[in-house]
């Protein structure tokens, strides 16, 4: 991972005051994605945190994930499953496996359902996403593949030293990199 790499990765990413006295901002991270240099970049970057595991499967949660994820799968050569939110869609037609989420950093209860039989027993699973906060989702997906998962990789990880070391989750920046 070139050091350019998260250089640019601060200086395309903004915090949005969303007006009406909320008392908060929010991430604004489609300059990631508009930035070509990082998009042909962050696959490799990512997968190389997880390069002594040899992922063979890549599974991410809607929505940002399902950009995210498959640029990492391609990049190490692996293959990419869907792990959808519920209620966010029409129902899916195929048998799904759904895991609770822990209450994530809005406090929101969710569950989230992966296909069934697109992950077998010789599978390592490498969980991806762009940015971890409470570490929810990681756990919820662990939990759907709890032996044949290695990690999560980030590109923003500001969960506790505890949360990163309990679910093996590796980022390219921390939340204090983006202040
Ligand atoms: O560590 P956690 O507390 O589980 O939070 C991390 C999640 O938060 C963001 O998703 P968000 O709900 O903002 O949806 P998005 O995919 O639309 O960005 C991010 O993409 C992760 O999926």
């Amino acid at each position: 991972m070139s050091v350019d790499l998260r250089d640019l990765l601060r200086a395309r990413f903004a915090w949005t005051d969303p007006g009406g006295h909320t008392g908060y901002v929010v991430s604004n991270r489609s300059g990631w994605w508009r930035d070509p240099l990082i998009l042909s970049g962050l696959g490799e970057a990512l997968g190389d945190l997880f390069k002594e595991a040899t992922p063979t499967v890549v599974v991410s949660p809607e929505v940002t994930g399902f950009l995210v994820g498959p640029l990492v799968a391609r990049a190490i050569g692996a293959g990419f499953v869907e792990a959808y939110r519920a209620g966010a869609r029409r129902p899916i037609a195929e048998p799904m496996t759904w895991a609770e989420v822990p209450s994530d950093h809005r406090g929101d209860q969710q569950h989230l359902g992966v296909r069934e039989g697109l992950v077998g027993p010789e599978d390592r699973v490498l969980v991806v996403d762009d940015w971890v906060a409470t570490g929810a989702q990681a756990a919820a997906l662990r939990s759907l593949f709890p032996d044949a998962y290695v990690g999560t990789a980030v590109i923003v990880s500001e969960c506790s030293p505890a949360v990163s070391i309990s679910l093996d989750i590796r980022g390219l920046l921390t939340g204090q990199d983006l202040m």
